[in-house]
């Protein structure tokens, strides 16, 4: 694959971040996330962050990209993209960063972006080292 389609691909999921990031639900804390996951069929999935006026039940944009995959019929993501607001980064939650173990390796990628551009691009293990995941189950 040459670098060209790389960029191409990432381009693809920052500009389907935003969209979603631009449909988000906060208006508690007025604080928009976006996220993409690619599974390993190659597909995008979108989702955004979902508040409630009870404050707990909120879902993070993590949770819904995951639930779409999944509804989706596929259970493994090779790529991942989180875009908070402009001029920052940032960084899933400490549940989401398990939400996506459950579906990912410690090599995955997550780049963090805005809605300008991505800014930085992490492994889920250094996210998240020495974790948890379904292999502990034998899975
Ligand atoms: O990675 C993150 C971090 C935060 N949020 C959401 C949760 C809440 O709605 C708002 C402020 O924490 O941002 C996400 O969706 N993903
Ligand atoms: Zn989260």
């Amino acid at each position: 694959m040459t670098n060209d389609m790389v960029k191409t691909m990432i381009e693809d999921m920052h500009a389907l971040a935003k969209l979603y990031r631009s449909r988000a639900y906060a208006p508690y804390s007025k604080f928009l996330v976006g996220a993409v996951v690619k599974g390993a069929n190659g597909k995008l999935y979108g989702g955004c962050n979902v508040e409630n006026a009870a404050y707990p039940v909120g879902n993070c944009a993590e949770a819904s990209a995951i639930a779409a995959m999944v509804g989706d019929g596929e259970t493994h993501i090779v790529e991942a993209l989180v875009m908070g607001p402009e001029g920052q980064i940032c960084t899933p939650c400490g549940a989401c960063r398990q939400r996506l173990r459950e579906f990912a390796s410690a090599d995955l990628k997550i780049h963090l972006a805005d809605p300008t551009a991505v800014l930085q691009t992490i492994t889920l293990g250094e996210l998240l080292p020495m974790s948890f995941g379904p292999e502990n189950l034998n899975r």
